[in-house]
């Protein structure tokens, strides 16, 4: 299979399971705090995706408040977009039309240099598209909609994680959109994860497949951070798991040596073992790519040991270094997947460092 984005799906719907009504207005579902936590994990996102349906109908902005504007991302057969729409003329983030091979020259002559228009084949290949993404450097991408969009991807399996939320009202609208059309859908339970309260909706979010596996492992690795003795740099934990789950090894940093990092040491009760090249390395921070403390840093540790995924919670801060960790493992080829939900008990983990003490 080839390398693609962790995909957060995201909607509003009624509770007849409407995203919409059928009048020209954009129907508001959300509550104004829920529009601040949609805001906060647009921010969290590389990029956002709605069909072109969506533009034409709501004309979004798709932009967050929260931090930097994600990269904008809009499907189309027909290609008829407007190069006036919000989409394309607000916020400095790139733009990526994915489009149908017919509608290719007319959109990219139409749209100039408003976005890069890609060719997604004919008919537009989702799993195409999804590459392309990870190419470009997208690691999470959030998909807002509409109906036909995430029916196109909950059929095609590769959602990873649902935001649902349930306003307190129906539509009642035979036309109206769905939040999801008929499909060949998983047929399996997604996993409940969280339930909130926000106003006077209710926000869900469940974890599908692969997602449930690698939130379960980074919370060991999280977990493991706890036993790292007194230090003044990062404590880290970390657990390899071979192809099927099971655990290889785990570390964690000052283990057995104070200059020890957790993906080191847990590497280093392997030696060379053929189960790392189906292997999955969970590390509570991003690997190193530059340390003052020994010559090899984990990130080429885990290149050289040959492990092709690499799931971490927390960025590296620009405490000691400006880490590219998860880019310089994704330019060598390896599927590196973030998981910021974790992402605060860690921070909290290392309030020691210079910068951190404060929330
Ligand atoms: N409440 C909520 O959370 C949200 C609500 N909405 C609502 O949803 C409605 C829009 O939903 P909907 O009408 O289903 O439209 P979508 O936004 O899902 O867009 C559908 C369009 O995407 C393109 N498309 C679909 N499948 C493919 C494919 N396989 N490859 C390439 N392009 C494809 C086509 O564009 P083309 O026609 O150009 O060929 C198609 O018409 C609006 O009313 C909007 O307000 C939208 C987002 C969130
Ligand atoms: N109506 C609705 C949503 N609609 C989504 O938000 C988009 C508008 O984005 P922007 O213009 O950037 O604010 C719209 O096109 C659609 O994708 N989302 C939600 O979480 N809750 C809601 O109730």
């Amino acid at each position: 299979m080839s390398k693609r984005p962790y995909v957060l799906a995201s909607a509003a719907m009624s509770l007849d399971g409407f995203l919409d009504d059928t009048s020209d207005e954009r129907l508001l579902l959300s509550s104004a705090e829920d529009f601040a936590r949609v805001d906060q994990v647009r921010a969290g996102a590389d990029a956002i995706l709605v069909g072109a349906n969506t533009i034409r109908a709501d004309n979004p902005g798709l932009r967050s408040r929260s931090g930097p504007d994600p990269v904008k991302v809009t499907l189309t057969v027909s290609g008829k977009l407007d190069a006036g729409t919000k989409f394309f003329t607000t916020g400095d983030a790139a733009k990526l039309v994915y489009a149908a091979s017919a509608a290719v020259p007319s959109l990219a002559s139409q749209l100039g240099g408003l976005a890069t228009v890609v060719d997604a084949g004919d008919p537009p290949d989702l799993h195409r598209i999804l590459a392309d993404l990870a190419d470009r450097g997208v690691g999470r991408l959030m998909v807002e909609g509409g109906s036909a969009i995430h029916t196109l991807f909950f059929a095609e399996d590769v959602v990873d994680e649902l935001h649902l939320v349930i306003a307190p009202f129906f539509v009642g609208e035979p036309d109206a959109p769905r939040f999801v059309g008929a499909g060949p859908f998983p047929q399996g339970r997604m996993t409940l994860v969280e339930t909130r309260q926000l106003g006077d909706v209710v926000f869900a979010r469940y974890l599908a497949g692969q997602a449930v596996v690698d939130h379960r492992r980074l919370g060991e690795a999280v977990a493991l951070a706890d036993r790292c003795p007194p230090s003044s740099t990062f404590r880290v934990g970390a657990v390899i798991t071979d192809a099927d789950d099971n655990v290889l090894a785990t570390g964690y940093s000052g283990e057995t040596d104070p200059h020890d990092h957790a993906e080191e040491a847990a590497l280093a009760k392997l030696g060379a073992d053929s189960r790392l090249a189906g292997a999955t390395i969970y590390s509570s921070l991003e690997p190193c790519s530059e340390r003052a403390s020994r010559p090899v840093t984990c990130t080429r540790h885990i290149l050289d040991a040959g492990i092709p995924r690499v799931v971490f919670a927390w960025r590296e801060p620009d405490v000691f270094v400006h880490a590219q960790g998860a880019e310089l493992l994704r330019a060598a080829g390896r599927e590196v997947v973030e998981i910021p939900d974790l992402a605060a008990a860690v921070r909290r983990a290392n309030r020691h460092l210079p910068g951190l003490a404060e929330e």
